[in-house]
């Protein structure tokens, strides 16, 4: 089956039939060369597609989902990337405030009190006066893939002064695959002006579908409140011009302030853990949901990708309030990341959900000597795949025996 995914590599499929089954060339050639040859033009004229085309790329199957505290005129500025998009707005704290969203946008705007009426006592599963509660609205779309992004996030420019239509980068990120097996030392093999290195097995140059695009940010970097507070004047101004798949066995901090997925592959991995009101801890339910993710990711053979797009991050959180918040997630994450490490997840795991509920029974077993919070997200996160089950009633992300995912 040819698509974004795989087409571009039949051309790798081509060329390893061509050099290593010469003796099966006669029959296996024209097979090989009319699939490759056609799925070769599918994938370039796809990948064309996306940079030139007049109707924004997935524009029916995208939603983009912003928690926000405060008025929306940031959307101004992204006007041009995302006003032919689908918006999914989830309002935190005081629901009876008024949340003003600029002219033009079509949205769909979710408080508290919808929360809790759509989902009943499963609203406690959605955190309250924290960003965490984005994943409600990743739980409501219907669409294939999600980006969400904060309210404090701007367009950022490229170093020739252009501005970045982080939209647009994420979603080819997504449309072309991840090589979590093997490291391509150049990078992205499948973007334009690069390939792979030599030495890079041509078995493994199809590569795997991409469920998880992470972007990056210039001016204030994603940092904790201690560094925060030891370098309060930091600002990034390095723009990396890479995309990298993080590698298969990785775990990474995922920061949801920029942050793309194939929902359908993923979704109802993305749970952001309970923060907030009435919770020990904040600013970690996107560590929770990128831990939890990278090792289903791993499992279920999809990628993750790490990079461009960068968006323009204008506002430092206060350390001191951010240092009250993370203090416990500081000292417990040395016990977590160890734990995410040894997570083995059976075979019979074979949808994202049944991973999810996996890793969930783990969590309470040896997580919860930690502290009872963790018997709490426990519950949560199963809480949360009945209410995504209920509110999503298909099929989930299947392993194949190659352990590709489909
Ligand atoms: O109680 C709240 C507070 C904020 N929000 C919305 O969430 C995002 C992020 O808020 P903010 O930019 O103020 O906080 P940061 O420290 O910069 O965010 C970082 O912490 C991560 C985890 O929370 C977050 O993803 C990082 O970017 C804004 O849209 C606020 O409006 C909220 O919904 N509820
Ligand atoms: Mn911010």
């Amino acid at each position: 089956m040819c698509n974004n995914n795989t087409g571009a590599c039949s051309r790798y499929k081509f060329i390893y039939y061509l050099v290593f089954f010469p003796a099966e060339l006669s029959d296996r050639f024209l097979v090989v060369s009319s699939s490759s040859i056609s799925c070769i033009e599918q994938n370039l004229r796809a990948m064309a597609a996306i940079s030139k085309s007049a109707t924004p790329v997935l524009k029916d199957e995208l939603d983009i989902v912003i928690p926000t505290i405060r008025n929306l005129d940031f959307l101004d500025m992204w006007r041009p990337f995302f006003e032919p998009y689908h918006l999914i707005i989830v309002q935190d704290g005081d629901p009876s405030k008024v949340i003003k969203v600029p002219d033009g946008f079509d949205y769909e705007l979710y408080n508290r009190n919808d929360v809790n009426k759509i989902l009943g006592p499963k609203a406690s599963c959605i955190s309250f006066k924290d960003s965490a509660c984005r994943c409600f609205g990743f739980m409501v779309s219907k669409k294939k893939y999600i980006f969400t992004i904060d309210d404090d996030c701007f367009v950022a420019k490229d170093p020739s002064g252009k501005e970045i239509n982080a939209l647009e980068q994420h979603i080819k990120n997504l449309l072309t695959p991840s090589t979590p097996f093997f490291f391509n030392t150049l990078y992205d093999p499948y973007r334009e002006g690069t390939d792979f290195v030599r030495g890079y097995p041509f078995s493994l140059r199809e590569g795997v579908p991409t469920a998880v695009s992470h972007g990056l940010w210039l001016n204030v970097p994603d940092y904790d409140a201690p560094t925060q507070l030891v370098k309060p004047l930091e600002r990034n101004n390095r723009f990396v011009d890479a995309v990298m798949t993080i590698p298969k066995g990785t775990l990474f901090p995922m920061c949801g302030m920029n942050l793309a997925f194939n929902r359908d592959l993923i979704g109802p991995a993305m749970y952001f853990g309970l923060m907030g009101d009435g919770q020990p801890i904040g600013r970690y339910d996107d560590m929770w949901a990128g831990w939890c993710t990278k090792v289903i990711c791993d499992h279920l053979g999809l990628g993750v990708k790490t990079g461009l797009p960068y968006i323009w991050h204008s506002k430092a959180s206060n350390p001191f309030v951010n240092l009250k918040k993370e203090y416990k997630g500081i000292y417990w994450q040395e016990e977590l990341i160890p734990f995410f490490q040894s997570v083995a997840l059976p075979k019979d795991c074979t949808t994202v959900q049944k991973c999810y509920l996996e890793i969930s029974k783990q969590v309470k077993a040896k997580l919860g000597k930690v502290d009872d919070y963790f018997n709490k997200l426990a519950d949560a996160m199963a809480t949360w795949i009945e209410a995504w089950d209920e509110l999503n009633p298909s099929k989930g992300t299947v392993a194949l025996s190659n352990g590709i995912a489909k």
